[in-house]
C-alpha cells in the first residue's frame, strides 16, 4: 500500500531549501516572478474575494482589523495586498533570509504603523494570542504541514480570531482526488477535496471558495477559501 503524501514533509528540509532560495518575489514563487502575471493576478484574485466578503467579516465589538500572514515569506502577500484590507498585520515566517528582506519590502509599511509583531517561528510552533485576529491569510504554505498538523493548526487559529473573524486558505490543489508529495520543498500539494476534509475536521465553516482565474496552464490550479468556525 502507498505511504500517505504527507508522511514524507521534513520540516528541516523545507527550512534548508528555502534558506537557499533567492530573498525575491521570483525566489517565493517558485520562479514566477515579476517578470510573469503570476504576482498581478494572484493580487487581483485575493482583493476581489476578500471585496466580495467585506459584508460577512465586518469587525465585532469595536475590534480593529487586524491580520496575519502565514508562512510570509519576505511579505509580498502584506505589501502588495493585505495592507490595503487590514489596519494593522503580524507575520509568521521561520526563513532567517526572508525575514531580513521582510523588513526592508516593509519599511514603508511599518513607518505608517501597519506592522505588528513580525514571529520568525514555523506554524507548527505558532499559537496566536487568542480573539485577536479579525483575518487569518494562509497563502502557499500550508502544504508544509502534514495532515494532522494542518488541523491543529487551524484549531489554534480558530481561537486567535476575533468574533466574527475569518480565515483564508489560498493554495494550489492537485487536478485529482489524490496529493502530492514534493521532495524539492518537502510539501505536499492537496486536493480540493481534502482541504474540505481537513477544514471540518478542524471545526472550520468554508463559507465561500473561488478559482484563482489567469495563472499560467501548466501551474496546479489555485483556490481561495473562506473559513468561519463552526457554530458550537
Ligand atoms: C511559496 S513561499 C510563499 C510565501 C508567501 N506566502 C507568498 O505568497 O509570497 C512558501 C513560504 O512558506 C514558508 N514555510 C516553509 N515552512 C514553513 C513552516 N513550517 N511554517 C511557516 N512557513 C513555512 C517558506 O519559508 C516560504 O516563505
Amino acid at each position: 500500500m502507498d505511504v500517505p503524501a504527507d508522511s514524507h514533509i521534513k520540516y528541516e528540509d523545507a527550512i534548508d531549501y528555502w534558506t537557499d532560495v533567492d530573498a525575491t518575489v521570483d525566489g517565493v514563487l517558485g520562479g514566477y516572478g515579476e517578470g510573469t502575471v503570476v504576482p498581478t493576478m494572484d493580487v487581483l484574485g485575493s482583493n476581489n474575494f476578500l471585496r466580495k466578503l467585506k459584508s460577512r467579516m465586518l469587525p465585532q465589538e469595536n475590534n480593529v482589523k487586524y491580520a496575519v500572514d502565514i508562512g510570509a515569506g519576505i511579505g509580498r502577500v502584506s505589501k502588495t495586498m493585505l495592507h490595503k484590507h487590514a489596519a494593522k498585520i503580524d507575520l509568521v515566517e521561520p526563513v532567517k533570509p526572508f525575514i531580513e528582506q521582510m523588513h526592508v519590502e516593509l519599511a514603508e509599511l511599518k513607518d505608517k504603523g501597519q506592522i505588528g509583531q513580525i514571529y520568525e517561528v514555523g506554524m507548527q510552533d505558532w499559537t496566536p494570542d487568542a480573539g485577536k485576529y479579525w483575518l487569518i491569510w494562509c497563502q502557499w504554505c500550508v502544504g508544509h504541514l502534514p495532515d494532522a498538523e494542518l488541523v491543529a493548526f487551524l484549531k489554534r487559529c480558530i481561537v486567535g480570531l476575533q468574533p466574527n473573524g475569518t480565515i483564508v486558505v489560498k493554495e494550489n490543489n492537485t487536478p485529482t482526488d489524490t496529493d502530492d508529495f514534493d521532495e524539492t520543498d518537502s510539501s505536499v500539494t492537496r486536493s480540493d477535496a481534502k482541504f474540505r476534509q481537513i477544514f471540518e475536521e478542524a471545526g472550520l465553516k468554508l463559507i465561500a471558495s473561488e478559482r484563482q482565474r489567469g495563472l499560467p496552464r501548466e501551474l496546479y490550479p489555485v483556490r481561495m477559501y473562506a473559513l468561519k468556525p463552526m457554530p458550537n
